[in-house]
């Protein structure tokens, strides 16, 4: 029997954990989209492995789960390489690096999530290490402390950020390839919640997982978690199956947005509309007015909202558009709807 989980799919038991391992694409075949990515890092693969070589230390940026973690495991696994598993926060003094660095096996990846919060001192550290394989150990220490210096095995760090403008210049010139993530299109977002389906062996109507897809704020973690909330419904009140009308049942009852717009993204579309006339207004006075970081909102919502054609950016600033008025059931210039 399915323990019946939380709607919004916040709390991840450690179940859930396993599917969303599961659900990972494991190689280029398996991945959907991101063509233009894919294409090239084929080729920069099929070289190096060629070549012998380790892969040019490579980034990945873009908003939250599009893909960036599953890519860095589909570059050690097409490499036939080995990984290790890091992230920014967690690096925090420059010895935790060199632990990891020493251990690195020649064609390793070692990735690193949240690149952009290596402290300045880890990151410094982390340069030369890039460049030219080898760092400096402190051997030692008081009056007899010295420096060794260590050549290590070729790596190939791979990075991954949301917020590419929070990375230094020196760190972002150390990165051979560079490759921004896109948010999926409603169709690749179905072929995707199809592959998914076929996994988690609950069958699927076409128009089922477009229904899911066009609410999945082009992401596929998003499609997938919705997925598995619908599943649980198709399996309690219908017969297992996802047709049309159990999907439509399920995703009204956990209250998903027609656009699969967040709550952030609501805010600052109502933000913009109420407080500044529907705009235009610079980006720190609505950050500061939807209490977020200004970067956060360039990075992670607004590329969304443009794209869905709910913001336009014009010199002066952000402006709503007529689509945010109906979305959000207002009437451009009228009091209506206010009030919820
Ligand atoms: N192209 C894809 N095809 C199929 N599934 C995908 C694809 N991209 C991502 N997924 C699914 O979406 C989930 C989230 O992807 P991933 O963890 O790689 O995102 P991310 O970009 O690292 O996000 P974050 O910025 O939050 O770390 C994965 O578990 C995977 O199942
Ligand atoms: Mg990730």
């Amino acid at each position: 029997m399915n323990e019946y989980l939380d709607p919004t799919g916040e709390q991840f038991s450690p179940d859930e954990v396993d599917i969303e391992k599961a659900l990972r694409p494991l190689s280029f075949d398996d991945f959907t989209g991101q063509d233009q990515v894919l294409e090239n890092l084929k080729v920069f693969v099929e070289a190096a492995n060629l070549r012998g070589d380790a892969l040019d230390h490579t980034l990945f940026h873009g908003p939250p789960g599009l893909g960036k973690t599953t890519l860095a495991h589909i570059l050690a696994s097409e490499l036939d390489a080995g990984i290790k598993v890091t992230s920014g926060p967690v690096l925090d003094k420059p010895g935790d690096l060199a632990g990891l660095l020493t251990n690195l096996e020649d064609r390793d990846v070692l990735f690193i999530d949240e690149i952009h919060r290596l402290s300045p001192i880890v990151e410094e550290y982390l340069y030369s290490a890039m460049e030219d394989f080898r760092i400096d150990i402190m051997i030692e220490s008081g009056p007899n402390a010295r420096t060794v210096q260590i050549n290590l095995n070729q790596f190939t760090l791979v990075g991954a950020t949301t917020r590419s403008g929070l990375l230094t210049a020196p760190m972002r010139a150390r990165f051979g390839i560079s490759s921004r993530l896109q948010y999926y299109t409603t169709e690749l977002l179905a072929d995707i919640v199809q592959r998914s389906s076929s996994i988690l062996k609950v069958p699927i109507s076409m128009e089922a997982a477009i229904e899911i897809a066009g609410r999945s704020r082009g992401t596929p973690r998003i499609a997938n978690a919705l997925l598995r909330r619908v599943r649980d419904f198709a399996q309690i009140k219908g017969n297992g199956k996802i047709d049309i009308e159990i999907a439509k049942y399920g995703l009204k009852a956990l209250n998903v947005d027609a656009h699969g717009l967040d709550e952030m993204d609501n805010k600052i579309l109502s933000t913009i509309i109420d407080k500044f006339k529907g705009g235009p207004v610079g980006i720190t006075t609505l950050a500061t007015a939807v209490s977020e970081n200004a970067e956060t909102i360039e990075e992670v919502y607004e590329p969304f909202l443009i794209q869905q054609g709910f913001i336009i950016r014009t010199p002066r600033g952000r402006e709503v558009t007529e689509l945010a008025y109906k979305h959000l059931g207002r009437v451009k210039g009228g009091m209506q709807g206010g009030l919820f």
